[in-house]
């Protein structure tokens, strides 16, 4: 299990690894490790804005996505989103304090299945997202012909 010293997880894009920088359209996604659950908290600004005051769909899918990009980390397990479901219960309003949740569901062979969960300051979910995510050979990753960051060398790789 990957965290770092206070009990938060470590970046995990490529590009910013290490550098404390910004998540996917600019969102700040800090995520920490509560028991078997990530959590994490999110705020949009103008720059995910979608109708007027609120947050565009495709944002608050990618924050989603995200947070369950760190359930990965967590376990140290390659793996891809293969179908990601949202369902957008109330309006995600900008300039916000979000909550944001994670979790592994079930594991079977290569299918993980996970959910998580977006919420608003006083944890009204605003939307859920349920996600089949495939494990991956690490060589997935080099397709792009990026390097890949160091700390992935030691992950698991076994797809069975
Ligand atoms: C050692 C170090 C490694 C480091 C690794 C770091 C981990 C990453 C951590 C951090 C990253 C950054 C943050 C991530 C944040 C979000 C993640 C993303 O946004 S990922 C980008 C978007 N997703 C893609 O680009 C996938 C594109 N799709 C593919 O590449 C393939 O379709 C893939 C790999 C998903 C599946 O291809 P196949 O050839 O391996 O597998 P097949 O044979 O098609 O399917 C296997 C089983 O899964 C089912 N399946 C496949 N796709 C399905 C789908 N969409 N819905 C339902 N079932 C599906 C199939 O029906 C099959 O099931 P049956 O075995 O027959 O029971």
């Amino acid at each position: 299990m990957k965290m770092m010293s206070d009990g938060t997880i470590p970046e995990h894009h490529p590009h910013c690894l290490g550098c404390g920088s910004e998540n996917p359209a600019g969102m700040q996604l800090r995520t920490r490790l509560d028991g078997d659950v990530v959590r994490g908290e999110v705020t949009f600004d103008r720059r995910q804005q979608g109708a007027p005051g609120i947050a565009h769909g495709g944002a608050v899918a990618t924050v989603l996505d995200d947070a369950l990009g760190s359930v990965l980390v967590v376990l140290e397990t390659p793996a891809v989103t293969a179908n990601l479901n949202v369902s957008f219960r109330a309006p995600t309003l900008l300039h916000q304090p979000l909550h944001v949740e994670a979790r592994v569901v079930e594991r079977d062979g290569r299918k993980l299945h996970l959910s998580a969960r977006l919420m608003d300051e006083q944890y009204t979910t605003l939307a859920e997202a349920t996600a089949l995510f495939l494990v991956v050979d690490v060589v997935h990753f080099t397709q792009g012909g990026e390097a890949l960051p160091e700390a992935w060398s030691t992950w698991g790789s076994s797809t069975t």
